[in-house]
């Protein structure tokens, strides 16, 4: 029986990066669907399945989608199929989620998910996401999420694990903490 390792957190806080590292044919990626545009480094069925809206609110009615959330604007969800399949399979597997995602496969599937919080301080998420592109309101409404909600203690509090990412900590040091998290033996309730 597989566990599914969440990493959450705010937007820029380096959870896609660790997800590149740590992804293996033994340790597969679970991906999620979204309606939001590709942006111009991702690909379909690697990064997300980009769904039209009409296509995701299909799949919610059809109850295809074990969870789902809005950010941005835009529709984001997981495919029941896709936990079912790596909960029965042999391996760990790795999700990158919200914070409404984590809680929703911890109540379905307690003793499968190990969550991990990755964050970064706001100077460090607001030069990243200006490198990053995107339109200025969008970037605006990641920073202003990352501020009122995803750097505040009630929503790293579900995390099994937390770890800062700021700019300034080695990137292989936050992948060696990651990998330390994942091995660690689980604790029992
Ligand atoms: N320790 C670090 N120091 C400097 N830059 C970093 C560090 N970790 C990650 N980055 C860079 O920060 C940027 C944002 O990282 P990444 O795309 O992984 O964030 P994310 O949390 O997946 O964001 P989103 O949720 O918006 O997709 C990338 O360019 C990444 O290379
Ligand atoms: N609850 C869910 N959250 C998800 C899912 N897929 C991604 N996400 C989260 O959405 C935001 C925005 O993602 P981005 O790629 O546009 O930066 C981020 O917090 C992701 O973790 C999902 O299927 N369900």
């Amino acid at each position: 029986m597989g566990r599914i390792i969440v990493l959450y957190g705010p937007s820029a806080s380096g959870k896609s990066e660790i997800q590149r590292q740590l992804t293996n044919p033994g340790f597969p990626r679970i991906i999620t669907a979204t309606t939001r545009p590709a942006r111009p480094h991702e690909t379909g069925g690697v990064h997300y399945l980009f769904l039209s809206k009409e296509s995701f609110l299909d799949k919610m009615a059809r109850g295809e989608l074990i969870e789902w959330t809005e950010y941005n604007g835009e529709g984001y969800g997981t495919l029941r199929s896709s936990i079912e399949d790596a909960i029965a399979g042999p391996a760990d597997a790795n999700i990158i989620l919200d914070l409404a995602g984590v809680l929703a496969l911890k109540e379905r599937y307690p003793k499968h998910i190990l969550a991990i919080f990755i964050g970064a301080d706001l100077a460090s998420l607001a030069r990243r996401l200006a490198e990053r592109g995107g339109t200025a309101a969008e970037t605006a409404n990641r920073l202003r999420k990352a501020r009122e909600e995803e750097l505040t203690e009630a929503y790293m509090q579900p995390a099994d694990a937390a770890l800062w990412n700021s700019d300034g900590t080695d990137f292989a040091e936050t992948l060696k903490r990651v990998r330390e998290i994942i091995a660690s033996p689980r604790r029992e309730a």
